[in-house]
Formats: structure tokens, sequence, C-alpha cells
């Protein structure tokens, strides 16, 4: 059977994507293991399906790289509202899309060609904001945990081009304090407003961007004084403007970019 599928970006974070309501898949975990291999797949940092939804207007589910499922993506959701404007799957410009850590709420920014320049997304209220000691052996001995639906921790450091992040990534992705694993974002301040953030994923290991990760990464500046409620996060493939507003949301907004269409046998 053929199946066909969109290679999409935000800001460098790829995702295959496929939209379930014409090709269900039974076996996602498998195939974003098979498909998102460079060399002998479609290559990507993982697999997002787009699904019908009983709550809410659609619903994502995101596989990354290594099979595993996670509860929310934040480049994949501004990608999945462009994919769904544009290949005319609703005309609406507010969208809610169902995760597995709630609705989220994408709002979509046309330009005059009616595509989809950029989108923001409501990210929900981050929780479970600590500090936490990482002991010893580690690059930094202690970093701020943020849970975005999924969990971050993030470690501020002096010279983020120094950091090998296929060398310490690993070993932080599994640290004991994060049975469940965890995101990695190591961070330099460069201003009260702006700051520079390279990522190891749990699941997908080093990629070029990530939205929690950058969601995550403005509430530690924030939490710790470094920053205000609104920063720019410089990443290795783009960059997202986070605001934590009054409500206590976090909006983050961002580019999604197509870069291609395919089809592959299954
Ligand atoms: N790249 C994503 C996050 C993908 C899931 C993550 N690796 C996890 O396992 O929690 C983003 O843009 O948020």
């Amino acid at each position: 059977m053929e199946i066909e599928f969109t290679k999409m970006h935000g800001a460098g974070n790829d995702y295959i994507y496929v939209n379930t309501l014409r090709y269900p898949i039974d076996n996602p975990e498998e195939l974003s293991v098979e498909w998102s291999r460079y060399h002998t797949g479609i290559g990507s940092d993982g697999l997002v399906l787009i699904c019908p939804s009983d709550q809410a207007d659609f619903k994502m589910r995101i596989f990354n790289a290594d099979g595993s499922e996670a509860r929310m993506c934040g480049n994949a959701s501004r990608c999945i509202g462009k994919y769904l404007y544009e290949e005319g799957l609703t005309n609406k410009t507010d969208i809610q899309l169902e995760t597995l850590s709630g609705i989220k709420i994408l709002h979509l920014h046309l330009n005059d060609k009616n595509t989809v320049e950029s989108v923001t997304v409501d990210m929900g209220i981050p929780t479970d904001i600590h500090e936490v000691a990482l002991g010893e052996g580690y690059i930094a001995s202690k970093g701020i945990a943020v849970s975005m639906g999924n969990p971050h921790l993030v470690l501020f450091v002096d010279e983020i081009n120094k950091i090998k992040l296929e060398e310490v990534g690993p070993a932080l992705e599994h640290h004991p304090l994060f049975p469940d694993r965890v995101n990695v974002e190591f961070v330099q301040v460069l201003t009260d407003s702006k700051v520079r953030m390279r990522v190891w994923e749990r699941g997908s290991g080093i990629t070029q961007a990530c939205g929690t990760g950058a969601c995550a990464t403005a509430v530690a500046s924030a939490f710790t004084d470094r920053c205000g409620r609104k920063s720019s996060i410089v990443m290795d493939g783009g960059t997202l403007e986070i605001e934590w507003a009054g409500d206590n949301h976090i909006y983050m907004t961002g580019p999604a970019t197509k870069v291609f269409d395919g089809k592959i046998e299954i």
C-alpha cells in the first residue's frame, strides 16, 4: 500500500506528516523509527499524525525518531495549522488541536497569497517549575525543570558553542531525576529579552529547534529573573517569539514551512 506524506519543518525541526483521515496508520511507532532514518528512510526528527477528534477540530499525535510517543510538540502544532489550512481541511484561522497534553489553540497569520506565514499557539500554563540539583559528573550542577505538557530541563551556560550536545545530552536525558527521560535545553542569555538555545530532545537527539523547549527556556529565564516575560529564543534552525502572558499562558509564535510531498510504500 502507498501512503502520501508531507515533509514540513518549524524552525528546522522536521517531521513527516500523515493525514490519517486519508491514510489510517496502525503502527506509527515502527514507521517513525523506519521513516526517520536519514540514509534508509525519508529522514526526519519523527512522525506526526493528523487525526480526527471528538473534542476539538483535529487531533495531533507525535512520535519521536525512536518511536516513543510524546505528549506535545510546539513546532509540529504550527506546521499542522499550516497543513490544515493550505490543504483545505479547514477554513478557520483559529483552530482547536487536541493533544495528549490538552487542547491547544492555533492562531494562523495569513499573508497576501492566502497562505500561512506564521502561527501563534496558546501552549497553556507551564507547570512543575522548580530548581533541580543534578549532582556530580554533569556539565552543570543545577538546572530548572519545567513541564510544557512534556518534561524539560533548562541549563544556563556561559559559552553555548562549546557544548558538545552528543556527549552531554544522553546522560542528562536519562538523569535519574526524570524516570520518563527529559528534553534538555542549553541556554546562553544574550539580553533580557533574547537568549540562544540548543537542544537535545528526548527520543530524537540533537534537533535544530524545539517549540516546547523554547517555551520552557523562556519560562526558566523569567523564573530566574534573567529575562522578562517576553523573549526571542534563537535556536540553530530559527527563532521563536515567546510570551508568558498575564493569564499565565505561554504564547509561542513562529514559522511553519512545507518542504515537499511524497509517497512511500508500506
Ligand atoms: N520538537 C518538539 C517536541 C517533541 C517531543 C519531545 N522530544 C518529547 O519527547 O517530549 C517541540 O517542538 O516541542
